[in-house]
């Protein structure tokens, strides 16, 4: 008697690839990351102590793996429902498990079509676009081929949208209810340097489009928010402000004392959160004599994981 054989998907895995910055895992690696982030530049011992201590005031290390893994678990937990066989990969830009090894591993197992999305939902030339041709760059040095489908952007998807709305809500429920209306909402992203406005780069405006979305879901006044750009880099050039530490000044010139900052441009709790909003904003609003609230940052929010989830199926059922 012959035991019958269980049929099985003869279907080949389909890739998908999430990507993000990358972030070191103690302070010895700090060195190597920053002449990564710039390119090879030497950056002045100077610079260096001072990045190192902003890590060391936020635990020694970058959280920014552990969320990493922590969204990419829940979202293709969340994508186990399609049924279809998929194999999720995690590279970073600026350290390891870098893109290039993701996709060593892709062409290693077989992969021949996957899905590429970098967990940043605005898109730019300096930084998704960036992420992109490493990918490229990593097939041809590897002489391989995977049939990639790039998610650029998915800055007005609903989820997303009313996560972050939520965010507000919780930050400005921190007041008693008589108070609430006195509240500032200060929505922000990460700066780039000016140059890109001239390029066409869409950054800028897809981050004023998701912002006003939410502030619009959060249902606030028009002047009860404001739009602010944090973290810009330590070069010469100008960047994209008003920055954070300047902005929160010409608030309070206009009397304002309660602030709820809410980030939109990232979707995890890391350095630019923990340090530059938590740690040195913090510090500005308090010599301002404002209260400053920040409430956590999207990490494994189930509306945030169900939009990931939702932008790599579309686009999976697009192949
Ligand atoms: C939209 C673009 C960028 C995002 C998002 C971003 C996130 C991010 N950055 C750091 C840490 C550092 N970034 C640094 C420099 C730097 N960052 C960007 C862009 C984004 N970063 C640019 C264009 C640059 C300048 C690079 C250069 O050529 O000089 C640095 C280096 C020191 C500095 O210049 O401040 C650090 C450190 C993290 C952790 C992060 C989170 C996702
Ligand atoms: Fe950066
Ligand atoms: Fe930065």
């Amino acid at each position: 008697m012959t035991t019958p054989i269980p049929e099985q998907s003869t279907q080949k895995p389909l890739g998908i690839l999430f990507m993000a910055y990358g972030g070191p895992e103690n302070l010895d690696e700090m060195a190597g990351y920053l002449a990564d982030i710039r390119a090879g530049r030497v950056t002045s011992s100077a610079i260096l102590d001072e990045i190192t201590n902003n890590y060391r005031q936020i635990g020694g290390k970058s959280p920014l793996p552990e969320f990493t893994q922590a969204q990419v678990d829940a979202t293709m937990k969340a994508l186990e429902a399609t049924g279809r066989p998929l194999k999720a990969y995690i590279g970073m830009r600026h350290w390891s498990p870098w893109i290039e090894d993701a996709v060593r591993d892709m062409l290693d197992d077989g992969i021949e079509q996957a899905i590429a999305i970098v967990l940043a939902p605005h898109y730019s030339s300096l930084s998704v676009e960036k992420y992109q041709k490493k990918i490229k760059s990593a097939l041809k040095m590897y002489h391989g081929h995977i049939d990639f489908a790039f998610i650029n952007d998915y800055h007005t998807e609903p989820g997303y949208i009313t996560a972050l709305a939520d965010r507000v809500r919780e930050g400005i429920a921190q007041w008693p209810e008589g108070e609430r209306d006195d509240v500032h909402v200060v929505l922000s992203a990460h700066s780039l340097p000016v140059r890109i406005e001239k390029e066409g780069d869409p950054y800028s405006r897809q981050l004023l489009e998701s912002a006003a979305l939410v502030a619009q879901h959060a249902g606030l006044r028009d002047d009860q928010w404001s739009w602010s750009y944090q973290s810009a880099g330590r070069s010469p050039e100008p960047w994209l402000g008003p920055q954070l530490d300047e902005h929160l000044e010409a608030l309070a010139e206009k009397g304002v004392k309660k602030v709820v900052s809410v980030p939109v441009g990232f979707v995890s709790d890391h350095v630019e959160i923990l340090f530059d909003i938590d740690i040195a904003a913090q510090e500005v609003a308090q010599e301002l004599g404002m209260k400053l609230v920040r409430p956590p940052a999207l990490n494994t929010d189930p509306l945030f994981i169900g939009t990931l989830a939702s932008v790599i199926e579309r686009k999976a059922a697009a192949l």
